[in-house]
């Protein structure tokens, strides 16, 4: 399922050699769980068109790889039916041989809103938990990271992050694995430097077990950035939805701003800074022809943008942005 030739190597040489002592187990047990649409998503990677580039950017709002002037008619056909073959697309945009990729959401907006505040990523190890189709992966690796490694149980996004990375080159050290984060292994204070878990707290059932799966992910020292969905209030108040919020299945706790830094100083965590809250916008998450179905606008309140429709207040997230101690 995973590119395991240049990770496991990559792994060997780095300090987070510890997690091979699990990780091949957990990755046969993860192929051994494949969604019955697997084989289906696989032969449309079998399906592309092999097509190879230098021409790459991973430092604009889409991630670019390749031109349209390097793929003739049938390339452009073949490659738009992979693509096509793999919606719904929620998290991007992409440009690939001139194909725009228009995803669900404008993934490069949470970008811009989080990259100002970050310790550079230069030379860093860096963990994205939740990372979906893998858009922030590239973004991080054009920002300079050493090597980034992404999780995400949802194998229809390994398969967008694969062909992606297979256009891209599979040189880069870029990595995605079909993993949950209570996969994640204790590095005992010598794991990545930055470890981002975007848009994943609230649909755990135990947030703060996910906050400290994240600590033990990191090294003494090191970064986490936590984007969230929040509510207003003080650091008394949560929302836990009856059932479904904004028609989601799987949401538990929406914590308030100061409860979530709250949260993170009971764990031990330290220079704890809220750097952004948005209200996500429904030209940020909206219907593409590239997502299908139902998207922001339809789960909101038609006489009141400010509710959700089951009647909670609107999504709005919070980056927060704290260190392990050194
Ligand atoms: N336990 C888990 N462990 C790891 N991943 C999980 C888990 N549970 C769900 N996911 C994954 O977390 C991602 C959350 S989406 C954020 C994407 C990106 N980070 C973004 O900020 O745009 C937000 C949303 O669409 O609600 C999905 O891809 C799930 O498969």
């Amino acid at each position: 399922m995973t590119d395991t030739d240049s990770l496991y190597p990559f792994l060997e040489g780095s300090r987070l050699a510890p997690w091979l002592d699990r990780l091949p187990q957990q990755l046969e047990a993860a192929g051994q769980q494949a969604h019955g649409k697997w084989q289906e998503w696989q032969q449309a990677l079998v399906d592309a068109p092999l097509l190879q580039t230098d021409n790459v950017d991973f430092n604009s709002r889409a991630v670019q790889i390749g031109a349209a002037t390097e793929v003739d008619e049938l390339a452009r056909a073949q490659l738009l039916a992979s693509l096509q073959a793999l919606i719904p697309w929620r998290k991007g945009p992409y440009e690939l041989f001139g194909v725009e990729v228009d995803t669900e959401w404008r993934s490069d907006w949470k970008w811009e809103r989080v990259v100002p505040h970050l310790s550079p990523l230069q030379g860093r190890l860096v963990l994205d938990v939740g990372c979906g189709s893998g858009y922030h992966l590239w973004r991080m690796h054009g920002a300079g990271a050493e090597a980034v490694i992404g999780i995400d149980p949802t194998l229809l996004f390994l398969t967008q992050f694969q062909l992606v990375k297979r256009y891209a080159g599979e040189h880069h050290p870029v990595w995605m694995l079909p993993l949950k984060s209570e996969d994640l292994p204790d590095l005992r204070q010598k794991g990545f430097d930055t470890v981002f878990s975007m848009g994943v707290l609230y649909h755990r059932r135990d947030p703060l077990g996910h906050l400290q799966e994240l600590r033990r992910a990191l090294r003494a020292g090191g970064e986490l950035v936590l984007e969230t969905l929040v509510v207003d209030g003080d650091e008394h108040t949560a929302l836990m939805p009856h059932d479904r919020y904004a028609k989601m299945r799987n949401v538990w706790f929406i914590p308030s701003v100061p409860m979530l830094a709250l949260w993170l100083k009971r764990l031990g965590f330290t220079h704890i800074r809220v750097v952004d809250v948005t209200l996500t916008s429904t030209q940020e998450q909206r219907c593409t022809d590239w997502s299908k179905g139902e998207s922001l606008a339809d789960f909101l309140d038609p006489l009141d943008s400010c509710r959700t429709v089951e009647g909670y207040p609107a999504p709005r997230r919070a980056t927060l942005i704290a260190n392990t101690p050194a």
